[in-house]
């Protein structure tokens, strides 16, 4: 009887769709709210995974046109303090987005199969525009996290709704996700030097894009002597493990190790809302760091009111500056792709 009650009780705590219900004894989670949408998803649900375990988040909220219930239920059966609630239907995308102090959109809304890739930013605005507007008008203050691909068209996409919805976007609140790529240049270079890859930084600027992907390995920290055919090497490498993986992965992209970077890109933002100083991550942001371009990523240092800074660019070598101007010539078309579709 008792433990129907609780099992019962249990059910209720489960809070999905209830944002009310919340267990005291959860109090001493530091209290963010962050927001998953697409929740559901390859990348969505690690992401939901390792949020729950983070001591950042005080409520994690699912997303997803797909009901999230049963996994918020699963997940609040894992024995760490935050809660997992989901949400449903245009009401219940409001409820989850009020209050929240970050949002990740990982949406993926192609009726295709993964395996025909199309044209991502065809298949992927309408959500990005729709789901926008929904954060602009609902948390314009959280910081947005944009995984969509092509984030290198999308960031541009979500900025430009905010303006269409509020008039105006907080340039220092908006990022659009390039962390797997930092990721894997830290990896390859460990790799290749035999040096533990937590050790490695490698700042990766430009865009998301194969061609669009410039790692700065002449600036890897601690500095390291690669030869010129390891650079390129290397730097190949990173520009096309998204597509090798994506192949491999039989046509879905790398769910579990963009989830990894968008759980340290969250606690990141999380830490600097808290006052933690000095952290620098990269992303693609809304820059002038190039004067032809609006939208550039490179290292910036986070705040508690979003990006304090963005660093200068480093000086580069003649063969990153080759694979920056290619990259600019690309990221030109591809913002004013996002900009054009926003304002139509
Ligand atoms: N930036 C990066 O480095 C990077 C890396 C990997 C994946 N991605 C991108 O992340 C996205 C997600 O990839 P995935 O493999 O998880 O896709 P997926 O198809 O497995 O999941 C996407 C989820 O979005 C949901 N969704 C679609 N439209 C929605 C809407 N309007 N509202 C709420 N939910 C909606 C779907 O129901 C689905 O659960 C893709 O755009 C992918 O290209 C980016
Ligand atoms: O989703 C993709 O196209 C690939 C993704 O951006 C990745 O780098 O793994």
């Amino acid at each position: 009887m008792k433990m129907k009650w609780l099992h019962a009780g249990r059910k209720l705590l489960c809070g999905a769709g209830n944002p009310n219900l919340k267990n005291p004894f959860r109090a001493h989670v530091r209290g963010l709210k962050i927001c998953l949408l697409g929740a559901k998803g390859t990348v969505g649900q690690p992401v939901s995974l390792m949020v729950k375990q983070s001591q950042w988040f005080e409520e994690v909220a699912l997303y997803d046109q797909s009901s999230c219930r049963g996994l918020a239920i699963e997940l609040n059966h894992i024995d760490t303090p935050c809660l997992v609630t989901s949400y449903e239907g245009e009401e219940g995308l409001k409820q989850a987005l009020k209050g929240s102090n970050v949002v990740v959109n990982m949406t993926r809304s192609s009726l295709k199969p993964v395996t025909d890739k199309g044209d991502p930013f065809i298949d992927n605005a309408p959500a990005t525009e729709q789901l926008s507007k929904f954060c602009a008008m609902h948390c314009p203050q959280a910081f947005h996290l944009v995984v969509t691909n092509p984030v290198n068209s999308m960031v541009p996409v979500t900025c430009e709704i905010y303006k269409k919805v509020n008039g105006c976007v907080d340039p220092a609140r908006i990022f659009g996700f390039t962390t797997v790529n930092v990721l894997r240049a830290s990896t390859f270079v460990a790799d290749i030097t035999q040096t533990p890859p937590e050790t490695i930084k490698v700042p990766v600027i430009g865009g998301n894009t194969e061609n669009t992907i410039v790692p700065i390995l002449s600036k890897t920290e601690p500095c390291l002597n690669l030869s010129t055919e390891e650079k390129v090497r290397v730097t190949r490498a990173i520009q096309s493990a998204g597509q090798e993986a994506f192949k491999a992965l039989e046509g879905k992209p790398s769910g579990l190790s963009t989830a990894y970077g968008i759980t340290r890109m969250v606690e990141n933002m999380a830490k600097a809302i808290f006052g933690e100083q000095g952290i620098t991550e990269c992303a693609y942001v809304m820059s002038n760091l190039i004067p032809d371009l609006r939208y550039f990523s490179s290292p910036v240092m986070l705040g508690p009111t979003g990006i304090q800074k963005i660093l200068p660019l480093p000086e580069l070598t003649n063969y990153e500056s080759c694979l920056l101007q290619t990259a600019v010539e690309t990221l030109k078309k591809d913002i004013q792709k996002g900009e054009s579709y926003a304002l139509s």
